[in-house]
């Protein structure tokens, strides 16, 4: 890449200590990241604070709002958030910063100069606007992401003709705070029955009638986060509600599949329809999902099986039994890692073109933070 005058590309890290950061800058350590740049840690909150221990001549944090100091950077990776976003970036752009802007957030994921970064799915796509002088480089919703990395395969061999994801998401997609009012909940409700539990003669109703008392006396800082209780429930609504029956998350799943695959965004008019029904539960951190999908031609299970695992070096198929199935296909399983399991691959009752899978990821690394690390890479590369 054309580099200003230092040495090594001068990168500018947002939002670095937060949940999304923090895992990016784990991932970052892991790969050798920052031996290949010249890290500058910005912060909302604490300019003039000591930078963490990647920095290397820029030792103080530099504001996070100081156009003037960003325009310096070669790149710029954010995962402080939309509100972020939406407060510095036209600003910089207007100040003539023509940098990289790696963006976690999805304020600019579908509009027309920026590209939803997924490259083991769509490094064509990435590669193409890079070729045209692209500058704006957004992470994908954690679901979709996850998802295209499981089963990404039948989308390039252009076998979907539609699909519908029935989503199970972890806690962290709300933030920080979500998965501690999830912990909180939980421990709350196991105390109100504690004694119960500790004697085995107790009865099982007795029990279930006070935890949904309590489930149903939470208020005030109990459900501040999720605004119900969601320890021993579920929520059927993420994100915004778009007025038409229709959560953000759910209208996310279409628009950004179709435009991750370079193929067109638009809800009801997509190149290939995706929709579905997007819930929370009480994970941690990783969205689950069951995918059916109408295929355009029947294919046989093993080619099925065999064209998902070998799409990518991360995507593994589990058998799909009831004992690889607990072994392998949890958020307990699969947390913490990069790997993309997918099981439950069958065909249903409803003719051979009707194919079911389920897959899981944790939202944090192909969720969040590892497309935006491998960008980083790619641009380094180019
Ligand atoms: N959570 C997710 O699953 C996903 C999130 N994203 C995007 O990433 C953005 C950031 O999400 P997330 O990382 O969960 O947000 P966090 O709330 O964990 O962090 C955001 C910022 O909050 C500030 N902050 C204030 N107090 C603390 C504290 N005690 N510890 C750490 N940081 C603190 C930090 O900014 P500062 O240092 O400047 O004070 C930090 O960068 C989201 O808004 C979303 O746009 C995208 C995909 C998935
Ligand atoms: N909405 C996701 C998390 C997230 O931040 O998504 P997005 O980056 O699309 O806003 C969830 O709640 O699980």
């Amino acid at each position: 890449m054309t580099l200003s005058n230092q040495q090594q590309p001068l990168v500018g890290l947002v939002g670095w200590r937060g949940m999304v950061g923090s895992v990016l800058m784990d991932r970052m350590e892991a790969e050798g990241d920052f031996g290949l740049i010249e890290p500058v840690f910005f912060s909302t909150s604490n300019a003039g604070g000591k930078a963490p221990a990647q920095a290397k001549n820029e030792g103080k944090l530099k504001d996070a709002f100081d156009i003037a100091a960003l325009s310096k950077c070669d790149i710029v990776i954010t995962c402080q958030g939309g509100d972020y976003t939406t407060e510095v970036f036209l600003k910089l752009r207007a100040a003539g910063w023509n940098g990289h802007w790696i963006d976690a957030a999805s304020t600019l994921r579908m509009k027309d100069d920026a590209v939803i970064i997924l490259d083991p799915v769509n490094l064509p796509v990435i590669k193409n606007a890079l070729g045209k002088g692209g500058r704006n480089w957004i992470g994908g919703n954690c679901t979709v992401s996850c998802m295209l990395m499981g089963v990404g395969a039948l989308y390039k061999a252009g076998l979907v003709e539609w699909m519908s994801s029935m989503t199970y998401q972890a806690a962290s997609g709300g933030g920080a705070q979500h998965m501690r009012e999830l912990l909180t909940q939980f421990g709350t409700l196991n105390s109100e029955v504690r004694a119960l539990l500790d004697d085995p003669k107790s009865a099982i109703l007795e029990i279930d009638r006070k935890v949904l008392a309590r489930q149903q006396s939470m208020s005030g800082a109990e459900t501040e986060n999720f605004g119900v209780p969601l320890g021993g429930s579920l929520i059927p609504w993420i994100d915004k509600d778009l007025g038409n029956g229709v959560s953000r998350e759910e209208w996310k799943a279409g628009a950004e599949t179709n435009k991750i695959l370079g193929q067109g965004e638009g809800f009801g008019t997509q190149a290939t329809p995706v929709d579905g029904f997007c819930v929370r539960v009480g994970a941690m951190r990783c969205h689950s999902q069951a995918l059916t999908f109408k295929l355009k031609k029947d294919v046989p299970l093993a080619d099925i099986e065999a064209m998902i695992a070998a799409d990518n070096a991360w995507v593994k198929v589990v058998p799909n039994n009831r004992e690889a199935t607990l072994k392998d296909l949890t958020p307990v399983a699969v947390t913490g890692t990069l790997t993309i399991p997918v099981g439950r691959i069958r065909k249903m009752a409803m003719g051979p073109e009707y194919l079911g899978a389920y897959t899981i990821g944790d939202q944090l690394l192909w969720g969040a933070a590892e497309p935006l690390r491998r960008m980083l890479r790619i641009l380094l590369d180019a």
